[in-house]
């Protein structure tokens, strides 16, 4: 099952900070991320400002998992897997907060509610985390959709959209041989991972490989989602991947998921459908869609997602 393979995904460089739309140096980026998510639905982003944060945000990962599990437990969102959760099994534990990219928000949501005395520290360094990672989600999904031909949706669709950031800790040592995460596709338009030293994630190809990713310091792992691929009409190959934690240390990572806001209706643009085309997806709504996937996790199944809640 663990076929391990000497394929990796491509490396893309984001470093250059005047990456401006409509310039010859965006052009070459772009030409890279059509061939990445045309062959694997990813690929690693090195983004060397990302190194500004790490030690912080790690930092923070620690002293928040540190805390007890009842103070923990205090996080709950309206939204059934949107809070905390702990999966024992696994060893595996995780937080999630919408529209992460607004700092009051992590402040008065998360921050206040695990440290009611205050920790205006780790508010800024998940603020910082996440306002560089959705920068740099918004340049890589306006070029996916220049290079599909409908980069007029671009404001709308970044103007609707709910970052939510997911801090993720495995405790090292699993006991099997089972996945600390199982495997699924996102839900999200796009998804931007961050880790720690820890490797752990696999990405299945096309031809059903499992390609082990081992990103490097300064790089995201960059993760096309089913909505993006729903929106496209079916034009992307969203991946499968999973996480396998076979260190003895601690796995910390960091996702920055760009879903739909709630109350929005995704719907594939007109441009896109033709004979050849056929509309294969209803419009849907994130947060209804989301309803109807909490029941599916609950019920252990992860592989039932928004391309089978939504298409026609
Ligand atoms: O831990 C990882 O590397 C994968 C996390 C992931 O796929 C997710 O949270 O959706
Ligand atoms: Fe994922």
């Amino acid at each position: 099952m663990n076929s391990e393979t000497m394929v990796k995904i491509p490396v893309i460089d984001f470093s250059n900070q005047d990456l401006k739309p409509g310039t010859p140096e965006w052009d070459l980026v772009k030409v890279q991320v059509q061939q990445a998510i045309h062959e694997y639905g990813c690929f690693e982003a090195s983004f060397g400002r990302i190194l500004e944060v790490r030690k912080p945000l790690f930092g923070a990962m620690e002293e928040l998992f540190d805390l007890p599990f009842q103070t923990k437990q205090l996080y709950v969102s309206d939204r059934l897997f949107r809070g905390y959760t702990r999966v024992s099994l696994r060893l595996q534990e995780s937080i999630q907060i919408d529209d992460a990219n607004v700092a009051e928000n992590i402040e008065q949501r998360l921050t206040k509610v695990l440290w009611p005395q205050g920790n205006s520290n780790f508010s800024k360094t998940l603020f910082s985390y996440s306002e560089l990672a959705s920068g740099l989600e918004k340049k890589i999904r306006r070029m996916i959709l220049e290079s599909f031909g409908v980069e007029k949706y671009t404001d709308e669709l970044i103007d609707s959209t709910n970052y939510t950031l997911r801090l993720i800790k495995y405790e090292g040592k699993p006991q099997s041989n089972e996945p600390s995460l199982l495997a699924h596709c996102d839900q999200s338009m796009v998804t931007l991972l961050y880790q720690n030293e820890v490797n752990g994630l696999e990405i299945q190809t096309k031809h059903g490989e499992w390609i082990n990713v081992k990103p490097s310091q300064n790089s995201f792992v960059v993760i096309t989602g089913e909505s993006l691929d729903v929106w496209l009409n079916g034009r992307l190959n969203s991946p499968k991947h999973r996480a396998m934690v076979t260190e003895n240390k601690a796995r910390y990572c960091a996702v920055l998921f760009a879903n739909p806001k709630g109350g929005y209706q995704v719907k594939i643009p007109e441009e896109l459908v033709d004979e050849e085309n056929p509309l294969m997806f209803k419009p849907f709504d994130y947060d209804e869609f989301w309803e109807f996937y909490a029941s599916q996790i609950a019920k252990g199944d992860l592989s039932t997602g928004l391309k089978a809640y939504s298409c026609i």
